[in-house]
């Protein structure tokens, strides 16, 4: 959408970009958690269990462009799948949350990579995404173990997160708007030398579904 010439104030909805997020992963991982502290910072302990999908929205500013983020959070529980399957293709971005307290849902990653896979668009930007990282002394899985699987799948980026204290979940939607962005032609940086130890950003992702020789692999 084009701002008006002008100078007139711009009514609330206007956006120079609109992209959609998917968030999945299995249940109880925290992604309803992680985009209400997006939408608003806030955490709530007790959570219900989402039922189908859940829309929000937030404006992003970036680099003088208004980004909106319109964050599709999925439930995780599997009677829901055929639902949140059908918003998959028209999805921009995906994020694959798992609870780094819990190894079976950082097992069934490559899962949800597959879903992503068969269902969702040409291009869509895939992060991985460790939520709780707040419960060190519960961890059960390393976050170089992430890394390798990122580095494996070809995944823009991996990162951990807590929604409880609000560490990185805004550097998850930002990073994943920037690439966007910059596959829509922008020229934006990353400032990935600003992040924190619990974030790889590779510079050399494959969109899902391209084809294997999109961009070469490099270890870490
Ligand atoms: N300590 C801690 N607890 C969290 C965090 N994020 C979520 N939780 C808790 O984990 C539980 C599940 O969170 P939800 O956000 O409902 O999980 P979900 O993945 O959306 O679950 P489904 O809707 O069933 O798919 C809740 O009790 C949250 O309070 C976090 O970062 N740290």
């Amino acid at each position: 959408m084009l701002p008006p010439a002008d100078g007139r104030e711009q009514p609330d909805d206007f956006f120079d970009f609109l992209f959609k997020i998917i968030l999945i992963g299995e249940s109880n991982v925290g992604k309803t958690s992680v985009v209400q502290s997006f939408k608003s910072g806030e955490f709530s302990e007790k959570q219900q269990n989402t039922i189908g999908v859940d829309f929000t929205v937030r404006t992003l500013d970036i680099e003088g462009k208004k980004i909106k983020m319109q964050v599709w959070d999925t439930a995780g529980q599997e009677r829901f799948r055929t639902i949140t399957q059908s918003y998959y293709r028209s999805a921009h971005g995906a994020m694959i949350a798992y609870d780094i307290t819990r190894r079976p849902t950082f097992d069934s990653v490559p899962n949800w990579i597959r879903e992503v896979e068969l269902y969702g668009a040409a291009n869509l930007v895939l992060c991985l995404i460790g939520n709780k990282c707040d419960l060190e002394s519960e961890r059960q899985v390393l976050f170089k173990e992430a890394c390798a699987l990122a580095e494996e799948r070809g995944i823009l980026a991996a990162l951990e997160t807590s929604a409880k204290v609000n560490q990185n979940v805004d550097d998850a939607f930002m990073m994943m708007a920037r690439e966007l962005l910059a596959r829509n032609g922008m020229e934006v940086q990353q400032g990935a030398q600003g992040y924190s130890p619990h974030i790889l950003l590779r510079s050399n992702s494959r969109p899902v579904n391209a084809p294997e020789n999109f961009a070469e692999k490099k270890c870490c």
